[in-house]
């Protein structure tokens, strides 16, 4: 392996030390700490970790956590009532829906309904107008994380081509925008583009969010690229549950500048970017300057 390994779990730890001193500063001028609320729809086993995680991690940087867990046949009125009630709730800061939810619930009206104040997860259409508009707002998690990472690793990222493989509105597209505003010169990727490798062989970015374990190939990376690798699948893999991203790890980083580990990458940003999140919007809610959390 020649890549340097971008070490999303010690940046993130970092952050997460800025983030509890601007949590502490606004817990000491407005009388209490900024508030995330969880909501999960259901027992799916991996959104319980992450909702686990989310809600251990803003208790640990010195926020509250509100977490609301609801039965798998929970109504539409039902879930649109506690959005409501978050929405009107002033200890609440930041709202956050896990997805997916179970069906026949309705994820869009659901997210429409998050006043974009509290949208922490960047979710709401107001939120990503203002991304591609340029205005402030709140930005989606994933893509802010790994935008932090590219910063780290590479400084300005201005005229370098980068590739986002994959157009989810929580991931693939705000990612692109992101990367528009840095100047980049992006190309879109998703399941009906044609020739995916040589697109791949030409970015000096590459930031992978499909969902398809190992299906971008080391040999396609451009020597020198840098590999953001969002996906995480699990496999069985020697008898053992694996969790794995969306590139050929130990292929990519053999002609890669720099790669994020799955897991340990890409992750563990995504957790802290959403505290990131929260005090944003705690702050702005309340009128007071929003602290740099840049290192
Ligand atoms: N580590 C983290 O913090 C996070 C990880 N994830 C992970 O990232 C991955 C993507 O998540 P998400 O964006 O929500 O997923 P979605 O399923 O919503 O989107 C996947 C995207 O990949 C595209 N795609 C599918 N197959 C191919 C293919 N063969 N070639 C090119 N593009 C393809 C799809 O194209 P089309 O639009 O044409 O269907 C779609 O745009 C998942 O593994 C998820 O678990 C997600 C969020 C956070
Ligand atoms: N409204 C909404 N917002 C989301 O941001 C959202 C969502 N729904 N639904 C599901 C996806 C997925 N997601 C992850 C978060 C953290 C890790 C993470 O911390 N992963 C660890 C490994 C954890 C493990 O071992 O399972 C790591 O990569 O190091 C992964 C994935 C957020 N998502």
């Amino acid at each position: 392996m020649t890549a340097h390994l971008i070490d999303g779990k010690a940046f993130a730890a970092g952050l997460g030390d800025r983030i509890a001193a601007g949590a502490s500063d606004f817990a000491a001028r407005t009388g209490r700490a900024p508030g995330l609320a969880v909501v999960l729809v259901g027992t799916d086993p991996a959104s319980e970790i992450y909702v686990r995680s989310k809600g251990r991690m803003a208790r640990k940087l010195g926020m509250e956590s509100f977490e609301h867990r609801l039965p798998a046949d929970t109504t539409q009125e039902e879930l649109l009532a506690l959005v409501a009630g978050l929405n009107a709730d002033a200890a609440v800061d930041g709202i956050l829906v896990q997805l997916p939810l179970p069906s026949p619930l309705d994820s869009r009206a659901v997210i429409e309904a998050i006043d974009p104040g509290k949208d922490v997860d960047g979710l709401h259409p107001l939120s990503a107008g203002h991304l591609v508009a340029g205005l402030p707002g709140l930005v989606s998690c994933t893509p802010l994380g790994c935008l932090m990472l590219l910063r780290e690793t590479l400084g300005s990222l201005a005229g370098l081509d980068a590739i986002v493989i994959g157009r989810s509105i929580l991931v693939g597209k705000p990612m692109a925008q992101l990367l528009l505003a840095e100047n980049c010169t992006v190309t879109m990727a998703h399941s009906r583009s044609r020739d995916l490798p040589e697109k791949v062989a030409r970015a000096d970015i590459v930031v992978a969010a499909v969902g398809q374990a190992e299906m971008i190939r080391g040999e396609w990376i451009k020597p020198g690229a840098t590999v953001i690798d969002v996906g995480t699948s699990r496999v069985l893999r020697d008898g053992r549950t694996l969790l794995v991203g969306d590139v050929d790890f130990a292929a990519a980083a053999e002609r890669a500048r720099a790669i994020t580990p799955v897991p340990g990458g890409v992750g563990p940003m995504t957790i802290m970017s959403l505290m990131h999140n929260t005090l944003v919007a705690a702050c702005r809610r309340r009128g007071l300057p929003v602290p740099d959390l840049d290192g």
